[in-house]
């Protein structure tokens, strides 16, 4: 059995994080399995309970929270967020590739418990770019959107601190830089 393996993704709000892991999903699905999250913030038009996010209030959060039940948690742009900490456990014991698509605070608490996970950090072509993104998607109430543009520049200055870095400008350049990344390790230079 090939052995488990956990793997973060971190970039700003807008970068293209959800749009590069729809396509690496649907084309590794037997590899790669992707953590729903727990969120406070309501449901975007589409998105679906238990799929895209789990879905819950703050004292349903606050208690799981108190339980022990995140591997990980953190306050992004007014709402909380965690990694239910039992299915991705259960999967990297099975010997599954489980992605965290998760923000900086949970990431770096992710390098203390999980310092053999990879870290791969997602950065926008520029802010102008990043900044249309966001508005293009038209999902968000303006407060939300300069909330996520103003942590923004605190995510990209610590990009430095992921194993890895990839500009997402091409979408179909920025799936095969993460592909060879998770699936064609450098070998080592004598
Ligand atoms: N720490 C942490 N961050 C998360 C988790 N789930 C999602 N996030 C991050 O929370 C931020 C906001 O997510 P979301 O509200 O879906 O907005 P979007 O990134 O603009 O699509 C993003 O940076 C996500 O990567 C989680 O379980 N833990
Ligand atoms: N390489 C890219 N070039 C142009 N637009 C992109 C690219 N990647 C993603 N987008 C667009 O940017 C917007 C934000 O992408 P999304 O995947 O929702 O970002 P995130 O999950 O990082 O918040 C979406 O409208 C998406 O279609």
């Amino acid at each position: 059995m090939s052995k488990g393996r956990l793997i973060v993704l971190t970039g700003p709000s807008g970068v293209g994080k959800g749009t590069l892991l729809k396509s690496l999903l649907q084309r590794h699905k037997d590899d790669l399995f992707l953590s729903v999250s727990a969120t406070t913030r309501s449901p975007r038009p589409g998105e679906v309970d238990g799929k895209n996010y789990h879905f819950v209030t703050r004292p349903q959060f606050e208690r799981m929270v108190a339980q022990g039940e995140f591997l990980e948690w953190a306050e992004f742009a007014g709402n909380c967020y965690g990694t239910p900490r039992k299915p991705v456990e259960e999967k990297i014991r099975s010997g599954k590739w489980v992605i965290l698509e998760i923000e900086l605070d949970g990431a770096r608490q992710i390098r203390r418990s999980f310092p053999s996970a990879l870290q791969i950090f997602i950065a926008p072509p520029s802010m102008v770019e990043l900044e249309a993104r966001i508005r293009g998607r038209a999902q968000d109430p303006e407060a939300a959107i300069l909330r996520r543009l103003q942590r923004a520049w605190e995510e990209i200055e610590a990009a430095g601190e992921f194993d890895i870095q990839i500009v997402n400008d091409d979408l179909e350049r920025a799936l095969g830089e993460i592909e060879i990344a998770l699936f064609e390790p450098v070998a080592a230079v004598c």
